[in-house]
């Protein structure tokens, strides 16, 4: 479906001020907050006199008396530029047309009353990634068609099918417009990242959580990403020159992950793809010192290798979603899972941390139990990441 670009058009009547041409950029000083608020739009007019100028207000303020909705110091500027006579009020009419309108003040006019317009998309490398409703089916030609008008840098839009049903957390996909490829390359921690959006999970919106649980692993230590993905957490730690092992089940994944070591010429062990389980059991002797496991849904349930694990007790660092609801009951479900996973007491936790805590729970992680809230997820979903020290056989035999 295409749609006739020219026939959106508005015209409104804002307020504006006739002003002495050779005192335009004074008046722009001084009211610049408040002129015509449209992007793309100018805001100084000429009229048929030349010693004149049309100064254009914001159209949020009355036409009748604009200076009564301004800040004070701007309203004393316009009322005393009126009272001496410099500038006279009158109005203007704009006409606003497709290039004006946001992609979803497009949308709102596009589409009927009754469809809910969508606001939110992820934007991974060149592909607008939405979660429409089964309303939209008959739209989403036409959603398509104005996202590529209308946001910079995307050159394909797709969307969801179905929820996250794979053990791998990919989705099937339709491209609703523009490039069929799928394939992206973009930039997270300074390290370039290239993947198939089809092939394995990325989210853009854990950009900074990746980058905050990095910073606090030292340099020294020795990082066992057990549910890597194309390695967000891996390729930044070895560019900062930490020893990393990497595992995914996906092999695409894996595919993926040896491309980004190379184009970021980072030196990092990668393992065949296989169960989180196995992957840890088989580098023992490896003796890492940092565990990561960002596999919210189930990530937990994988802990249970520190049932019989032999090696020096690393630090676990463990994505995991709950419900969203009081810090206390939110930690003590955390812990309580972890501690079933793992088939061994650990130290209970203090305090929820908030998201940037992240240091914070690293430190508390060497002798004590934190669990930090990293985002909301969906109306009743958060995700939260547990840091521990993790029980292993060499440990209890000494304790026992
Ligand atoms: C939520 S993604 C996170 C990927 C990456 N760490 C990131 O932050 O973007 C979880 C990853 O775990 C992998 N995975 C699922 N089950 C696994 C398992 N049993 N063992 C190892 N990896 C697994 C998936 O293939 C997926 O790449």
């Amino acid at each position: 479906m295409s749609f006739n670009r020219e026939a959106i058009s508005e015209t409104h009547e804002v307020p504006a001020l006739l002003v002495p041409a050779k005192r335009t950029s004074a008046y722009v000083k001084a009211l610049r907050r408040h002129l015509v608020d449209v992007p793309r739009y100018r805001t100084v007019a000429s009229v048929d006199d030349a010693s004149q100028k049309k100064i254009l207000l914001s159209r949020q303020l009355p036409r009748d008396d604009p200076a009564s909705a301004l800040p004070e110091e701007a309203a004393q500027f316009l009322r005393k530029a009126l009272d001496e006579g410099e500038a006279q009020p009158t109005t203007h009419q704009i006409t606003l047309a497709y290039d004006h309108f946001t992609a979803e003040e497009v949308l709102r006019k596009l589409l009927p009353a009754s469809i809910p317009t969508p606001s939110a998309f992820e934007h991974v490398g060149h592909v607008a990634h939405l979660n429409l409703r089964p309303e939209h089916d008959p739209y989403k030609a036409l959603i398509g068609e104005v996202l590529l008008d209308k946001v910079a840098n995307v050159r394909t839009v797709v969307n969801k099918v179905g929820e996250i049903a794979t053990e791998y957390r990919t989705y099937e996909l339709e491209v609703l417009g523009g490039d069929p490829s799928t394939q992206v390359e973009l930039r997270e921690q300074d390290c370039v990242f290239r993947f198939d959006v089809r092939d394995v999970y990325w989210n853009s919106r854990l950009q900074s959580e990746h980058a905050r649980l990095s910073a606090t692993i030292p340099r020294d230590a020795r990082v066992a990403d057990c549910t890597c993905g194309v390695g967000p957490f891996s390729i930044p730690l070895s560019k900062r020159g930490v020893a990393c092992y990497a595992n995914d089940l996906n092999p695409k994944a894996i595919d993926f992950l040896r491309e980004n070591a190379r184009l970021n010429k980072c030196q990092l062990q990668i393992s065949e793809p296989s169960c989180a389980r196995s992957f840890l059991r088989s580098i023992t002797d490896w003796r890492p010192t940092h565990c990561i496991y960002n596999l919210p849904a189930t990530g937990i349930e994988l802990l249970d290798v520190f049932r019989d694990f032999t090696g020096e007790a690393p630090i676990v660092h463990c994505y995991c979603f709950g419900k969203s609801r009081n810090d206390v009951d939110a930690m003590s479900d955390v812990h309580a899972r972890c501690v079933k996973a793992v088939g061994a007491s650990l130290p209970i936790p203090d305090k929820l941390l908030p998201s940037p805590a992240a240091r914070d729970a690293s430190q508390i992680a060497e002798q004590g139990f934190a669990v930090r809230w990293v985002r909301n997820v969906s109306p009743n979903k958060d995700m939260y990441c547990a840091s521990f020290r993790a029980p292993s056989s060499r440990k209890r035999a000494r304790t026992e």
